[in-house]
């Protein structure tokens, strides 16, 4: 388990713009090989990345800050009056392990939050309108980055977009965050936000506030993610580290109390990007003999076929036998599966390569995959 306390006594370095990879996604159109190589290398060094031009109003994402401003102001017993469910839908507040801080989150199908019973009463239908909007610019970005990055891996322009259909269980959730201040320093045990590797396949970040904690590639030291005006953080999560091979890396971050001290607040909102709950897993490989330059990736036979959403089943679990308000019930899943995803090394964030891990893996035996997101 993350959320080391030692770790956080750390002191953490600030990192420039030169050092982290910052990409202009408005170059794409014009230069897409370019482009996706870029992404790539960053999703494979550092598995994170700060994207420009990417073509989401500003005033959109003003917007959305300034409905969850609105919203965390509220009275704690408006907040929640509809705590976070399976289909992550609902309010949601960490005192634990896991972190300190609230959220509301906007999960499941397109347009599933317009009438979900699962909210408080404040989110009026226009406002559920403009989240779903929202939601959906962020889901058309992501198809434009799932196809950058397949056309840098030699693959077809759909390869991960087809596993993403908006429209499909469990959906992308937007979770509006605040890391709310304390009245008094917290239990010394409780980190800002733990260190974790999402588990989805990729992660969109906004923040106008620094505060993200990254490790940087070969997991040397953890630095903080500079914060580019209207541009999104990009990252890498265990479900398309996975899928890669581990060629994209699924990079362990967090927040500490250096960064976002008990007496402050700060407010983020992640979009987090899942694969349909019925696409099969698979596995692709670097494929040997390309040309100089050129990245061609294949799929690999899978010892046992199982499907995302067994996968998503297991993070679940994983994640909220910490604390919840989900029962064992809802979380009961298959004992071996669970087994095989604990030890697959799916939620490394080592910054190791491939052929570094393995032999770690080998040396240590089976990893414990067991990183909570
Ligand atoms: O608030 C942030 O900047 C990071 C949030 C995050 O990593 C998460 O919720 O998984
Ligand atoms: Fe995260």
């Amino acid at each position: 388990m993350a959320g080391s306390t030692m770790a956080s006594k750390c002191p953490v370095r600030s990192t420039g713009t030169n050092e982290f990879p910052v990409i202009d996604f408005s170059r794409y159109e014009n230069d897409p090989h370019s482009v996706s190589s870029e992404i790539f290398d960053a999703a494979s060094q550092w598995g994170f990345l700060v994207l420009k031009g990417h073509g989401i109003p500003k005033e959109d994402v003003d917007e959305m800050f300034c409905l969850s401003e609105q919203f965390f102001r509220q009275p704690q017993k408006v907040k929640q009056e509809k705590w976070l469910n399976m289909k992550g839908q609902g309010y949601d507040l960490k005192e634990s392990v896991i972190g300190v801080h609230e959220a509301c989150c906007f999960g499941n199908v397109a347009d599933a939050n317009l009438t979900s019973p699962n909210f408080s009463s404040w989110w009026t239908p226009e406002r559920r309108k403009r989240i779903e909007q929202f939601r959906s610019k962020c889901q058309l970005l992501s198809n434009k980055i799932f196809e950058a990055i397949a056309l840098a891996m030699g693959l077809s322009p759909s390869t991960f977009i087809e596993a993403h259909s908006p429209h499909k269980e469990p959906g992308n959730a937007l979770r509006l965050i605040r890391y709310h201040p304390l009245a008094a320093p917290p239990d010394p045990k409780f980190p800002r936000l733990c260190e974790h590797t999402d588990w989805g396949t990729m992660t969109f970040l906004f923040a106008t506030t620094p505060g993200l904690e990254v490790r940087t590639p070969g997991d040397k030291e953890w630095v903080v993610a500079p914060v580019v005006e209207d541009a999104i953080v990009v990252n890498i999560a265990d479900g398309l580290a996975l899928w890669s091979g581990k060629a994209l890396k699924s990079t362990l971050h967090r927040l500490s109390w250096e960064s976002v001290p008990f007496d402050r607040e700060r407010y983020s909102m992640a979009y987090f990007i899942n694969a349909n709950a019925d696409a099969p897993i698979k596995i692709l490989q670097r494929a040997s003999g390309t040309g100089e330059g050129m990245l061609r990736f294949v799929e690999t036979p899978l010892s046992m076929s199982a499907t995302f959403g067994d996968y998503q089943a297991v993070r679940v679990k994983m994640i909220e036998k910490h604390d919840t308000h989900i029962t064992e019930d809802e979380l009961r899943v298959d004992p071996k599966f669970l087994e095989m995803v604990k030890n697959i090394g799916v939620a490394h964030g080592t910054g190791l390569s491939v052929e570094e891990e393995k032999a770690k893996e080998e040396a240590d035996g089976l990893l414990d995959a067991a990183q909570v997101a």
